[in-house]
């Protein structure tokens, strides 16, 4: 089967590689369609992110749809022809995060393209069929590979709570802020507002139905928040782009009594953050890392038509041209793009 391999920062190779082995509980899925995201650019780019380092030759994409064609003898619920999403990251099952349902907080959790585990830039991957979801026939399989950010968003969004009637500032206009925006929007957020440096980005986004799009290039975000909210405040901030000045406002776009989710990675482990300020005003800040139990919440979504995933993708590639992907992914105005396994 073609598979995509990153061997040295900088350069995939094309390899013939024999058809994965298919155990009891797994599907054998031909993929069909895989986002590039952030971290597999960042792979591309530098060979690690923080502590994860490519040290062996490395399949990347963990933004994947495809069809089911067998299933593993112990399999029930999916068969033959079924088009599903690939949820990347198994967890154990056993510890006490599995248990409680925050399996996503496993520590032995196995996730696609994040050393040493392999992605889905390959014809065919096995997987556990507990994490491949059946898609809707209204469903595309670009929208399956997305379901993965959106669930980050969805995820990001019940950290903070977001309810009916709030005004949610989403920091950052990337693919990830914007699917924080979708999902805040599916949680009754009535305002968003977003943030960027790229006006292209800050534009895509006003296109998209934000309510109001801010440069923080140019523009102070307290008082512009301010002007919005009459003085109040936004009820949540969302910090979706890891920018260590965008976290450190977070506190200024916030109301009293607010919540703050950091999603962003920041370059730096260590950030300033007024820590009296989070006590005077009864901050809740909390941390949000990837998701769990959100793949059903984002097939519903798209299925009925309240997320628009598809709208981000600015171009779709065959594996063959994964470095020309890769080239184009990484301009600043791009928000997504697909190595599409229907172009070859
Ligand atoms: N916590 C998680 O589970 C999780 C999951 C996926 C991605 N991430 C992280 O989320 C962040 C966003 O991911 P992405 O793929 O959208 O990245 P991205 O780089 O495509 O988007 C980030 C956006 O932030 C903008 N930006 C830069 N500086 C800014 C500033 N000072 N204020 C406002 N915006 C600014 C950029 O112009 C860009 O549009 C990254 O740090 C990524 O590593 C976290
Ligand atoms: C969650 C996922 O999208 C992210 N890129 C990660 O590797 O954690």
């Amino acid at each position: 089967m073609r598979t995509a391999v990153l061997v040295e920062p900088m350069e995939f190779e094309l390899q013939d590689r024999g058809r994965p082995t298919l155990g009891p509980d797994e599907v054998l899925v031909a993929i069909r369609d895989v986002g590039i995201c952030g971290s597999d650019v960042h792979y591309y780019e530098h060979g690690r992110i923080g502590d994860y380092v490519v040290e062996d030759p490395l399949v990347l994409g963990h933004e994947s749809a495809g069809d089911v064609v067998e299933v593993g003898d112990d399999v029930t619920g999916l068969e033959a022809g079924d088009r599903v999403a690939l949820e990347p990251g198994v967890p154990c099952r056993r510890c006490a995060h599995c248990k409680r349902g925050e399996y996503h907080l496993c520590e032995s959790v196995e996730f696609m393209a994040t050393p040493p585990h392999d992605g889905a830039f390959a014809e065919y991957v096995a997987w556990p069929a507990d994490f491949a979801y059946k898609l809707p026939e209204t469903v595309s399989t670009v929208e399956g590979a997305l379901c993965e950010p959106l669930s980050v968003g969805i995820h990001a969004a019940r950290r903070g709570d977001v309810g009916t009637g709030d005004t949610v500032l989403v920091t950052g206009a990337g693919p990830i802020g914007l699917m924080v925006a979708e999902a805040a929007r599916a949680a009754g957020a009535t305002d968003v507002i977003i943030t960027d440096i790229v006006p292209e980005k800050l534009e895509f986004a006003r296109a998209r139905g934000v309510d109001r799009a801010i440069n923080v290039a140019g523009t102070d975000l307290e008082t512009a928040v301010d002007e919005y909210t009459d003085g109040v405040g936004a009820d949540v901030v969302v910090e979706a782009s890891g920018a260590e000045p965008s976290i450190r406002s977070t506190l200024d776009g916030v109301c009293r009594g607010g919540t703050v989710v950091l999603v962003g990675l920041s370059d730096e482990a260590e950030v300033p953050f007024d820590v009296l300020e989070v006590i005077d005003n009864e901050i809740d800040v909390h941390g949000s890392f990837r998701y769990a139990n959100t793949y059903s919440a984002a097939i519903d979504l798209l299925a009925d038509g309240v997320v628009d995933v598809e709208g981000m993708v600015d171009f779709r590639s065959s594996l063959e041209n994964v470095d020309d992907a890769f080239g184009r992914a990484m301009e600043p105005t791009v928000i997504k793009g697909i190595i599409s396994f229907d172009d070859d």
